[in-house]
């Protein structure tokens, strides 16, 4: 059985959230303060090919295996309407390859400069445990790159709504309406429902 049944599960310790980025560690710091009690391990788990929740569970999988406990995870989505939602999960390297000019200039071709981005947070609850998925999206526009390069392709992403991209943002607007927040909100809900008890191991 999934732990997500909503009956009570004691958990042997907190949930680690596995990432190999800083800026994400950062941000769903941010985003959770004190509401779900979570380590954080740098791993770069590896990344199936395919479609976006199956590489986020897989990554779960992965993750839970090395822990040996529970764990949390997210793939990060930047998807291009014209392009039918590509790079997607591959947007990693398309920016490390072709850069902020480049993410432009596959979009050359069209008017349709739409996109959207998604996290996908997965929640395994130890190493024989399905992952289950939370998904968040945030629409928006492709634009040349504005604002503050450090973190991924935030320069070249501006919300719908905003005039601003989501570099230029202060982090606490970027961390209210983002991708990364709107998934958050469905792990928080889940935790706030689960009925989880963590154990502490008596030496914390
Ligand atoms: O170890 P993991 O968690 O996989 O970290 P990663 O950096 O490999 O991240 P992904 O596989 O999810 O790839 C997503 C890419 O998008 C970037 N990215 C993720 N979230 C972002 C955000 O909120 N704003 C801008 N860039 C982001 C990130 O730096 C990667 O280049
Ligand atoms: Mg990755």
């Amino acid at each position: 059985m999934s732990g997500s049944g909503g009956a009570m599960r004691v958990l042997p310790r907190p949930v680690t959230f596995v990432t190999g980025n800083a800026k994400k560690l950062e941000e769903v710091r941010a985003i959770l303060g004190q509401s779900i009690p979570f380590q954080s391990l740098k791993l770069d788990l590896p990344e199936l090919q395919g479609e976006p929740e199956e590489i986020s569970k897989e990554k779960a999988r992965l993750a839970a295996v090395q822990v040996n406990g529970p764990v949390l995870v997210e793939d990060t989505c930047l998807c291009f309407n014209a392009l039918n939602g590509l790079p997607g999960p591959y947007i990693k390297w398309f920016l490390q390859k072709t850069g902020h000019e480049g993410l432009n200039n596959l979009l050359k071709a069209y008017e349709d400069k739409s996109a959207y981005a998604m996290c996908i947070f997965s929640l395994a609850l130890g190493p024989e445990d399905e992952p289950i998925t939370f998904v968040g999206k945030t629409p928006g526009k492709i634009v040349p790159a504005r604002g503050p390069n450090d973190f991924g392709w935030d320069p070249v992403f501006q919300p719908e709504g905003y005039e601003q991209t989501y570099a230029e943002m202060p982090k606490e607007e970027k961390n209210k309406i983002s991708h990364r927040y709107r998934a958050l909100s469905f792990v928080k809900a889940h935790f706030a429902s689960a009925g989880y008890i963590f154990q502490t191991d008596g030496s914390a």
